[in-house]
């Protein structure tokens, strides 16, 4: 897989891309360390399988789909954004520019990943202009389990600190794509009964609620399956 390719193209045709499209877009950002495993977590929830080979992304990888839900046809639009800051730093603000829900990925065996979270909320919160963003804490790697540096109980009280749902998978895994699909579609539909995108933010406290509520059923049911 290249991914320094289709990092650059997309990172070149964002700006022209986004103003013609009318259906109902949900942005979602993927942020984090560099190596946390942003990208294999998006190219398994898109093929359904775990990339042989990655790089390190560079800008941006862009990833859309449509989905349907509860009859509706929406397009998601996934950014999978580069951790290392050379690769990201002209990209920051367009990352942030109207994105729906972040998705902060930490790698469970690298304790260095968990304790950046700070610094990546922050960056989500100075480029937010006072919008609350719906955020998903996800804990990435779990087949490693073995080898974990962050237990869950210390990153579900994090998450549950700042008001966000948590989950831990693995991209590697089987029951991974389970587990991304489901909190992609549970997002998704939680932001669904929200205003249409580029028209306005979304209003987070209604989205809140709604993902809040249907995480705890879906982290018992992924702590399940992940067994
Ligand atoms: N065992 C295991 N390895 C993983 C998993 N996810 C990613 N990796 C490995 O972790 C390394 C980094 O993965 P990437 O997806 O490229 O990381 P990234 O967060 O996109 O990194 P940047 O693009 O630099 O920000 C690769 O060697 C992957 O094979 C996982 O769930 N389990
Ligand atoms: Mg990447």
């Amino acid at each position: 897989m290249s991914e320094t390719e289709s990092s650059l193209d997309l990172t070149t045709s964002l700006s022209g891309t986004f103003p013609q499209l009318r259906s109902r877009i949900f942005k979602i950002i993927v942020i984090g360390d560099s190596g946390v495993g942003k990208t294999c977590l998006t190219y398994r929830l898109w093929t359904g399988r775990f990339p042989e080979k990655t790089e390190a992304t560079i800008g941006v990888d862009f990833r859309e789909k449509v989905i349907e839900i509860e009859g509706e046809k929406i397009k998601i639009q996934l950014w999978d954004t580069a951790g290392q800051e050379r690769f990201r730093k002209s990209m920051v603000q367009h990352y942030y520019r109207n994105a729906h829900a972040v998705f902060f990925v930490y790698d469970v065996t690298n304790a260095a990943s968990f304790h950046s979270l700070p610094i990546w909320m922050e960056e989500c919160r100075r480029h937010s202009r006072g919008q609350e963003v719906p955020r998903i804490l996800i804990g990435n790697k779990r087949d490693l389990r073995s080898s974990a540096r962050v237990g869950a109980e210390l990153a579900r009280k994090f998450a549950e600190a700042h008001r966000m749902p948590f989950f831990e998978t693995s991209a590697k895994s089987p029951q991974g794509y389970d587990c991304m699909e489901t909190i992609l579609i549970t997002v998704a539909q939680g932001l669904k009964n929200q205003k249409p995108l580029l028209l306005s933010q979304p209003s987070t406290k209604q989205i809140k609620r709604t993902v809040t509520l249907r995480h705890n059923g879906l982290e018992d049911c992924i702590l399940d399956q992940m067994g």
